[in-house]
């Protein structure tokens, strides 16, 4: 006969919990046996769920139960996610391959005065460089961490590079303690270097093509203002202007042609509004991530979750340009090409934007244009012109 035993019951039943990319950084130290013992592991696990709580990778992966109260982690499996993996190595790893290792704590590309000074080190202490390149979540960051790894590797070939998921603390002295903590359960010699300085050539090209002029890099243009305003129009003429120029790809993510695709289904709650600008958001900084141009044209009343697109677009390495087509109410009703505000008017549509749902007027955008009494080409070439000062464009 078939049973389930109360164990299976308990661990179907556990709370589970994705924690955020500093989190699931500290985690990982702590499973490698990298995180300082007499420091908590603290994550924001929400108050109602009932310890121990399973802890998920971004794939849904369960990597240790934790308990919120002790901040004890035990281990249920090993981090499988992000590039470069495999250099991942835990500080027994490394101590057993090499017992006397001097190790460098990587944060910038090493330079030509930086692989000097290690290869003095060694030479001083009789040990060989180890380079642990710092890959946990860090504001300062200059690189991609794939980048980073490979500008080591391309500074000192017959080093070996160690990925440490170090995140970096806003407290400096915290972060050099986590950071001196961290080192040491790696080697009992530490060296720290400048990280300044002039590249090789190889290193160079590296942090060239991981980093390309503001002007190479993935574009989101986000339209947003009331029905009627000019947003597809403006929109459309950029598109155009793009695909002429012929330097850059473009997709656009126009208001209504996303709601027949990508949201279909979706009404206009407020909710189901934030689903549907989430979702532009989501696919525009994929765009942007492969560095191509995003239009995207909706109306996207909601401040906050305008901001929570130009994080996301920003955290893909491209950049974000509001454009607030500030129409007034006004002349959008008076052009009521579809007839709509008529009918939102009579109260046949109900929550529409401007009549009965709110719209946040932007405090962040790049540029507001108002396109009463314009030519199409007159807004479209002052939204280029913000563009091209913002250095987001260059003209051919
Ligand atoms: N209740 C209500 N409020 C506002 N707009 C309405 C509504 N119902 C239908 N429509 C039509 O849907 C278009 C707006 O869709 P969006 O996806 O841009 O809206 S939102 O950003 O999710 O708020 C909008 O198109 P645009 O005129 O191009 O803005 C309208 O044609
Ligand atoms: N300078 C201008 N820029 C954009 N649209 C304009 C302008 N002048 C008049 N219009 C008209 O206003 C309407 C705007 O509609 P649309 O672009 O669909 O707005 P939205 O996408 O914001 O709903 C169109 O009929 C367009 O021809």
């Amino acid at each position: 006969m078939f049973s389930i035993s109360r164990d299976t019951i308990a661990f179907v039943n556990r709370a589970q919990w994705t924690p955020d990319a500093r989190e699931l950084a500290d985690l990982e130290l702590s499973l490698l046996g990298a995180w300082p013992g007499d420091r908590r592991l603290d994550v924001a696990v929400p108050s109602d769920l009932t310890a121990p709580v399973e802890l998920l990778d971004p794939e849904g992966l369960p990597l240790a139960a934790y308990d919120p109260e002790t901040g004890k982690v035990d281990a249920l499996d090993a981090p499988a996610y992000g590039p470069f993996r495999r250099l991942h190595l835990a500080p027994a790893e490394v101590r057993a391959a090499h017992p006397d290792a001097l190790a460098v704590l990587v944060e910038q590309p090493l330079s030509v005065d930086d692989v000097a000074a290690i290869a003095d080190a060694e030479d001083r202490t009789g040990r060989r460089a180890v380079l642990l390149a710092r890959t946990g979540p860090d504001p300062r960051r200059t690189l991609s961490v794939p980048a980073l790894i490979r500008a080591a590797r391309a500074a000192m070939p017959d080093r070996d590079v160690v990925a440490v998921a170090l995140a970096r603390r806003a407290d400096p002295a915290d972060d050099a303690d986590l950071t001196a903590a961290v080192l040491t359960a790696y080697a009992d010699e530490i060296l720290a270097v400048p990280g300044t300085g002039t590249l090789t050539d190889a290193v160079a090209a590296i942090v060239a093509a991981d980093q390309p002029p503001l002007d190479e890099r993935g574009l989101v243009v986000f339209f947003t203002g009331l029905s009627g305003s000019g947003k597809s129009t403006i929109a459309r003429a950029l598109y155009d202007l793009v695909l002429e120029d012929g330097r850059r790809t473009v997709t656009s993510l126009d208001g209504d042609v996303v709601r027949h695709h990508l949201s279909k289904g979706l009404g206009f709650s407020k909710e189901d509004r934030e689903t549907n600008i989430a979702r532009i958001g989501w696919v525009a900084a994929e765009i942007g991530r492969h560095r191509g141009v995003a239009i995207c044209s909706p109306i996207a009343p909601f401040a906050s979750t305008r901001e929570q697109v130009r994080a996301m677009v920003e955290e893909a390495g491209a950049s974000f340009a509001l454009v607030h087509v500030a129409t007034p109410l006004e002349e959008c009703e008076r052009r009521d090409r579809k007839g709509l505000y008529a009918k939102a008017r009579a109260g046949v549509i109900p929550e529409f934007t401007g009549i009965s749902s709110p719209y946040e007027v932007p405090s962040d955008a790049l540029v507001s244009v108002d396109t009463t009494g314009r030519t199409v080409a007159d807004v479209l070439a002052e939204v280029v012109r913000a563009l091209v000062d913002a250095g987001l464009w260059s003209e051919a």
